[in-house]
């Protein structure tokens, strides 16, 4: 059967940046040091991404006219956007060693977002980029070189499925997007 778009960057992403054993390794041991705190640090990931990207709010009506984070923080939509999302990368780290299921669950995110949320991918570009930069902050000790590279191929392919996703529900950007 011929191979549609997705899957084939998909196959590109696998030949470019496959994480190695080790990495996997490195990757599951920081994660649940990180989980231990999921709240606290969704949380965190998501205020410093709405403040750093301030369009992205306008998927969330609770919060989409706020300005000022303290007030952000206490929606009940930004801290159950901060455990959902927690959640489904824990599934991903959960299962880092199973491809199949890393795909399902991050194809099940981008779908969602592309047909119910309508959000740009391009944003998912920019929160995994946040999330990357958030958790090497707040855990410095953990994040040696060989561990920021490793994360950075984590980052990568949440991106890289999630964007095959949208490609897959034959995603067109809006002719009026800012993006
Ligand atoms: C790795 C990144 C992300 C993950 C894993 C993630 C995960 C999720 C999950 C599991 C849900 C609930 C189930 C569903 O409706 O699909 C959700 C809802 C939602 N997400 Fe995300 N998300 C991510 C990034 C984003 C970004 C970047 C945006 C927008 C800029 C966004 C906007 C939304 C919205 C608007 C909802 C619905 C919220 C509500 O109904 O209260 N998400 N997300």
């Amino acid at each position: 059967m011929e191979k549609v778009q997705g899957e084939m960057e998909i196959e590109r992403w696998e030949r470019s940046e496959e994480l190695s054993d080790a990495e996997k390794k490195v990757i599951q041991e920081t994660w649940s040091r990180v989980y231990t705190n999921c709240e606290d640090v969704g949380v965190s990931i998501l205020i410093r991404f709405f403040v750093k990207f301030p369009s992205a709010k306008q998927y969330f009506s609770q919060f989409k006219h706020m300005e000022d984070p303290l007030e952000m923080e206490r929606t009940p939509q930004l801290r159950k956007h901060a455990r959902r999302v927690m959640g489904a990368v824990n599934t991903v780290v959960e299962n880092i060693n199973d491809s199949e299921k890393v795909s399902s669950v991050l194809a099940l995110v981008g779908k969602a977002h592309a047909l119910k949320h309508k959000v740009e991918p391009v944003y998912f570009k920019f929160f995994t980029g946040v999330m990357l930069e958030v958790i090497a902050e707040e855990y410095a000790n953990d994040f040696t070189p060989e561990v920021q590279r490793a994360w950075t191929k984590v980052k990568s392919l949440i991106y890289t499925h999630v964007t095959a996703a949208y490609k897959e529900v034959g995603w067109v950007q809006y002719p009026n997007s800012t993006m």
